[in-house]
């Protein structure tokens, strides 16, 4: 679902590369987890991912394209392939909850009864039924995350890319989120979730890749956060 061949990049103006040569496979349906130190690379292996920026060297491929020589017409084709989720939640602060969610659905041009149907569908997934109405500020961090992560699912992509997801909420509602996730994943959907999170990896027992000054220096399945073994 997710190839990278040797990608290098290597930011204007910055003498080291931010990922090296880095090479990873992540099949369909795999749930991953991307660990490292702050500036280690994890980010940049994300966005290169939904093709904000083109690798310097290397060929990423997702979804069985190689979208590095994808028309930048096609690119927001591939988008509505992955969702993507964020430690700061980026809703629409003056959209209420439904309205959030439905704008994901307007945006790639859906009809009204797809999204009459499939809104409350998701809203009921991610454990918000009834909150349809509220605005994002009368809810609780883990709350707007649970509408994070149903606007980057309702349209059911193929990837759900999260960065930090819990990185703003308590160590009991970030539980909750990885419950969530993991159940999106079970529906056959490939996570790949940067964290700095040490007791969700470890207790998640998933894949862990891990990332050191843009190398790979770690890639274990069922594994941990911390030391190798
Ligand atoms: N847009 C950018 N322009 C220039 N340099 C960047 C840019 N984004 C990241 N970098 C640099 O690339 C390296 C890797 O950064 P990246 O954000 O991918 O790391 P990270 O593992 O996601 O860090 P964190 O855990 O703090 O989010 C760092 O040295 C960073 O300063």
């Amino acid at each position: 679902m997710i190839r990278f061949e040797k990608v290098t990049k290597t930011y204007p103006g910055h003498a080291h590369a931010a990922l090296d040569q880095v090479s990873v496979d992540v099949d369909k349906g795999e749930f991953v987890f991307l660990v490292g130190s702050s500036g280690s690379g994890k980010s940049t292996f994300l966005r290169l991912v939904l093709r904000e920026y083109r690798p310097t060297s290397g060929r990423v491929y997702v979804a069985g394209k190689e979208i590095n020589r994808l028309a930048s017409w096609k690119v927001p084709r591939l988008r509505r392939e992955i969702g993507t989720v964020f430690q700061d939640f980026r809703l629409l602060g003056n959209k209420s909850v439904s309205e959030n969610v439905a704008f994901a659905l307007q945006v790639i041009g859906r009809s009204r009864s797809d999204i009459d149907k499939l809104v409350p569908e998701t809203l009921e997934l991610v454990g918000l039924t009834g909150k349809g109405d509220r605005l994002p500020d009368e809810l609780s961090g883990g709350e707007q995350q649970r509408v994070a992560i149903a606007r980057a699912f309702v349209n059911r992509p193929k990837i759900l890319i999260a960065d930090e997801p819990t990185g703003n909420l308590d160590p009991t509602t970030s539980v909750g989120i990885m419950k969530l996730l993991d159940r999106i994943n079970r529906t056959g959907t490939t996570v790949v979730m940067a964290t700095h999170d040490a007791g969700i990896v470890d207790q998640m027992r998933k894949r862990v890749i891990e990332l050191e000054h843009g190398r790979v220096v770690r890639d274990q399945a069922q594994g941990v956060y911390g030391a190798s073994n």
